[in-house]
């Protein structure tokens, strides 16, 4: 239902989108997952009407946003990035704002946001400014959802906000998508990677990787190890400066790391380290999750540039 293709977009000398490929299917929870100015936003403001690119096609439900935008913008329910909401409104305005700009009233959708918004309803007198991260976030959502999207694009939205809140965001994202709106969202986090359909690699304005999260840990070829013991800083160096290591960076309480050949050098490894002044160290085989498949993709992608 939207379709990308060949896109490239530059800003001056940075190449934000560098010829992007991605097929979105309708009803999908589809992510957008990726570092910092990876091209995330780029992707999405296209998408969305908001910016021209430079080359290649877009389709939402058939319709160019270069040629189609008034079109896409109904189409569209789009959470920003940053609040960008009225704050000096009261919750109760702003949805009221955003119901009037698209044609349509609180009352006639109060059914799709109504999960969502009767969590903040008690604030609805509440300047908007002056909500907690996670009600700013559940009142941007509602603004979205007002003028009942087929496709709701969330940039980010769980950026800054609580483990709690983050995990209830989610759980709507579910409920809207058994309602049969399409979604596509974007996060920093690889651990919400999991909880999408199918999710989208991104780095450096390409795409590494499209598919289903299952199916990109499946991609993570050879051993992985877990090694800890010792001060982290020091390890990590250390774990560098052994000739057979190909990748090693920090997950939680110990170190990822492969050997170039991805195949097992624990034992070499210990004793190099030991040789180092390391005394408590552990090295176990470990399950590959789909961050240590973006470091795989993003360190070969590296290596080719
Ligand atoms: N208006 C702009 N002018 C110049 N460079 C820009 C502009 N907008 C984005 N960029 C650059 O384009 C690249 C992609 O940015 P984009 O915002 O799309 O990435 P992102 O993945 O959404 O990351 P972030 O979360 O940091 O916004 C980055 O290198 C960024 O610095």
């Amino acid at each position: 239902m939207v379709s990308v293709t060949n896109l490239t977009k530059t800003y001056g000398s940075v190449n934000a989108l560098n010829g992007v490929n991605v097929q979105v299917k309708e009803s999908e929870l589809f992510g957008v997952i990726g570092p910092d100015g990876a091209g995330k936003s780029t992707l999405f403001r296209i998408i969305l009407s908001l910016l021209l690119p430079d080359s290649g096609e877009v389709e939402v439900w058939g319709f160019d946003p270069v040629k189609d935008y008034r079109k896409i913008r109904q189409m569209v329910g789009y959470m920003p990035g940053k609040f960008s909401l009225y704050e000096d409104l009261s919750v109760e305005e702003n949805l009221g704002f955003f119901a009037t700009v698209f044609g349509t009233t609180i009352k006639e959708n109060y059914h799709l946001i109504k999960d969502i918004y009767q969590q903040i309803e008690p604030f609805k007198t509440r300047p908007a400014g002056k909500l907690s991260g996670g009600m700013k976030q559940k009142l941007a959502l509602s603004c979205a959802l007002i003028h009942k999207p087929k496709l709701l694009v969330l940039d980010e939205p769980t950026t800054g906000v609580d483990a709690v809140s983050r995990s209830e965001f989610w759980e709507m994202l579910q409920k809207l998508k058994k309602q049969g709106i399409t979604i596509l969202v974007s996060t920093p986090y690889m651990d919400e990677a999991s909880l999408c359909d199918r999710v989208a690699l991104i780095q450096k304005g390409k795409i590494l990787d499209v598919a289903a999260p299952s199916e990109v840990v499946a991609g993570f070829d050879g051993k992985l190890f877990g090694v800890s013991g010792g001060n982290m800083y020091h390890l990590i160096n250390a774990c560098k400066s052994f000739e057979g290591v190909e990748s090693v960076f920090p997950f939680g309480e110990e170190l990822h790391l492969t050997f170039k050949d991805r195949d097992d050098h624990s034992e070499a490894l210990m004793e190099f380290l030991r040789g180092k002044g390391f005394d408590k160290l552990n090295i176990r085989l470990i399950r590959p999750n789909i961050e240590d498949r973006f470091m795989s993709l993003m360190s070969s992608e590296s290596f080719h540039e």
